[in-house]
Order: structure tokens, then C-alpha cells, then sequence
């Protein structure tokens, strides 16, 4: 892998993915006031309609201040964002309709009810008018909260003050009313920092069903990489930059290649046959012999070998080995 190098994503369209980007950063630059380098070093990326979208990074990397810029809470020092057709400098109020953002920290009032909380953000970004019972409001809106709230599993609780709410009824809670407006585009600030893994993976699943059911473009910043794991493009920052961005199978292949392990009766015939091959790998006296390629790679070594073999091991790295190696040769 050649540092800096951007692979050219294959966008997968599984499900609601497609590959009209919804989202167009190109050369976005930002820098603090008095701060010697830019936080945000020009960055270009596109995010496919419908799309997970994953950006990662390590602390200070420049997440929270590119996402900071997309959902119009922070102003660029240079470069364009178009979210939705709407450009993000000259037309903001459009582009906050078409997004829906979830922040680090959640921003609910705990003394309110669920229902409360969502009426109130309903009512201060104009869209349902405000009535003082919930029973009093547009049949419109107590439909669409009843709806998300069966969808996220908190229909129960609405009524229940968020004071008596676990993390992760608060987390979905917030999700709830961030769907409200029926976002094109749904920014999630480290959803998941604070929750158990249980409702880690329950709010993952809760996602995977509101996507599949609105075609929602998620644009996620995140520190597991398993979460990312999911996703349709990972884009990787570090110093401001963009070092590497794909799909999690492109990063693991380009830089976490797979390790293909195979033994034979007959090694000498295996030994040459793999020579023939192309392959280098690593061999110790007695020992299987190691082949490290890309995923598809190790495959086609293993369809074009004609030795009967009695040992085949192959074992599939992971993103975080991709991500961590991709980290550590920016040191
Ligand atoms: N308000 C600010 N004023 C000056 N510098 C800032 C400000 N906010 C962030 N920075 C700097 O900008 C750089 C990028 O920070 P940012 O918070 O965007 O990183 P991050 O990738 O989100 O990190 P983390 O994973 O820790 O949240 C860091 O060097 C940080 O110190």
C-alpha cells in the first residue's frame, strides 16, 4: 500500500445503496483560529445515495470537525459540500431539511417525557405545530412517532420520563426524533462511545432496518472498526487527510492481505508448483508452507494447485488490522 493512496471505491448495492453520491466534499479545508496547521487538510470524497458511510480516524485525525462542516454547525475555511443538491455554503437552511445528526453527547431534556423531547424538536424545527398533549396534535405527527417508535422498540417508554432510560433507549430515543423530518442523510457523531455491547448491536440492527426501510444515507464517525465492518465505504483520516477510502474489502485486500496456509504430502512438487506459481511464501524446514495475497488472490492459488494437499488454513484479517496497519505507516 502507497501511503496517501485513495482507492476508487466499488460501491456494493446491496439493498438501498446506489451509486448517485448524496453527499460531495471536494478540497474542504478548515482551520482553527491561531492553530499552525489545518484541522480539515482538503479533503474530497463522495457518499453514494442510501449508502453506510464510515469515517474514521485516530483522535484528532479531523472527524468531528469534517462532520461538524457537513451538518452546517461549523463553517469551512475553503473548499465545497453539496448534501442533496443543496450547496452548503449559500444554501444551509436546505441542506439542515435534508439531515437529521445525532451528536456525541446526547442532547435530550431528562425531566421531559420521550414524547416530549421529540414533540419539542418537532415543534422547534417547524414541523408539526406545537399543542401542549400529545393527544392534541396533528394526527400526521402521533402517527409518524408511533411508527419509529415501533420501529426502534421504544413505544413503550414514550410516555415514561427519559430520566428513568438506559443509554441505549436514550440513543434510540434520539434517533427517533432525528428521523422525524425523514432525513435524506443521517450523521452519527460516535453513536455507540458509552453504550454496552448489547445495545451497541441493537442499535446497529435498529439502523440496518431504518435504512432498509427509508433508504436513509447513513455517514457515521466511529472508533470500532467492527461497526465499520458493515459498512458500504470506509474512509480513513489522519492529520486532516484522507489516507485511505474504500470498502472494508478493498482496505482489507490492499493492505491486510489474507494468509493462505498449505501443506502436502509431496512438498517438493508443491514447493515447485508454487514457484511456478508466482507465489513467494515463507517456508521453515517441515513446516506449512505461508502465502499471504488479497482474498481472491488466495483463492485462485488454491483452484490452480494440482498437489492433493493435507493442509489448507486460510485466515481472513480483519479492518482493524487493515486500519491499524494503515495508521501506523503514517507514524
Ligand atoms: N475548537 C477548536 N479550536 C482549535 N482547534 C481545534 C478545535 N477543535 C478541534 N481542534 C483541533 O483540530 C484537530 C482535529 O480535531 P477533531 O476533534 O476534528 O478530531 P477527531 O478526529 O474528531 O478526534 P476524536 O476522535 O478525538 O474525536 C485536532 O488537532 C484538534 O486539537
Amino acid at each position: 500500500m502507497v501511503k496517501n493512496n485513495v482507492v476508487v471505491p466499488e460501491i456494493k448495492n446491496e439493498g438501498t445503496a446506489t451509486t448517485m453520491p448524496i453527499i460531495t466534499v471536494d478540497q474542504l479545508v478548515k482551520r482553527y483560529k491561531k492553530a499552525e496547521q489545518n484541522a480539515v487538510d482538503g479533503i474530497s470524497f463522495d457518499v453514494p445515495s442510501g449508502s453506510l458511510f464510515a469515517l474514521l480516524g485516530p483522535n484528532g485525525a479531523g472527524k468531528t470537525t469534517a462532520i461538524s462542516i457537513l451538518t452546517t454547525t461549523l463553517a469551512a475555511t475553503s473548499g465545497t459540500v453539496r448534501i442533496a443538491g443543496y450547496d452548503l455554503a449559500t444554501q444551509p437552511h436546505l441542506v439542515r431539511r435534508q439531515i437529521g445528526i445525532i451528536f456525541q453527547r446526547p442532547s435530550l431534556d431528562l425531566n421531559l417525557t420521550a414524547e416530549e423531547n421529540i414533540r419539542l424538536h418537532a415543534t422547534l424545527y417547524g414541523l408539526y405545530p406545537y399543542r401542549p398533549f400529545f393527544r392534541w396534535m396533528s394526527p400526521a405527527y402521533r402517527t409518524r412517532v408511533q411508527e419509529l417508535a415501533q420501529l426502534l422498540e421504544i413505544q413503550d417508554s414514550l410516555f415514561k420520563p427519559v430520566k428513568t432510560f438506559s443509554g441505549g433507549m436514550k440513543r434510540k430515543l434520539e434517533i427517533v426524533r432525528s428521523l422525524l423530518h425523514r432525513p435524506a442523510v443521517l450523521f452519527l457523531d460516535e453513536p455507540t462511545t458509552g453504550l454496552d455491547p448489547i445495545s451497541r448491536r441493537g442499535l446497529w440492527d435498529y439502523l440496518r432496518q431504518v435504512r432498509a426501510e427509508s433508504g436513509t444515507t447513513v455517514f457515521l464517525t466511529t472508533h470500532y472498526l467492527e461497526e465499520a465492518e458493515g459498512a458500504d465505504q470506509v474512509c480513513i483520516m489522519n492529520h486532516g487527510r484522507i489516507i485511505s477510502n474504500g470498502t472494508p474489502e478493498q482496505l482489507k485486500a490492499e493492505l491486510a492481505p489474507s494468509t493462505l496456509t498449505i501443506d502436502a504430502e509431496n512438498r517438493d512438487q508443491l514447493r515447485s508448483e508454487l514457484q511456478h506459481l508466482g507465489q513467494l511464501c515463507k517456508e521453515k524446514e517441515d513446516a506449512p508452507f505461508t502465502l499471504t495475497s488479497a482474498d481472491e488472490q488466495v483463492h485462485q492459488v488454491l483452484r490452480q494447485i494440482q498437489t492433493p494437499l493435507t493442509l489448507v488454513k486460510t485466515q481472513s484479517l480483519t479492518l482493524e488490522d487493515a486500519y491499524l496497519r494503515i495508521i501506523q505507516q503514517e507514524m
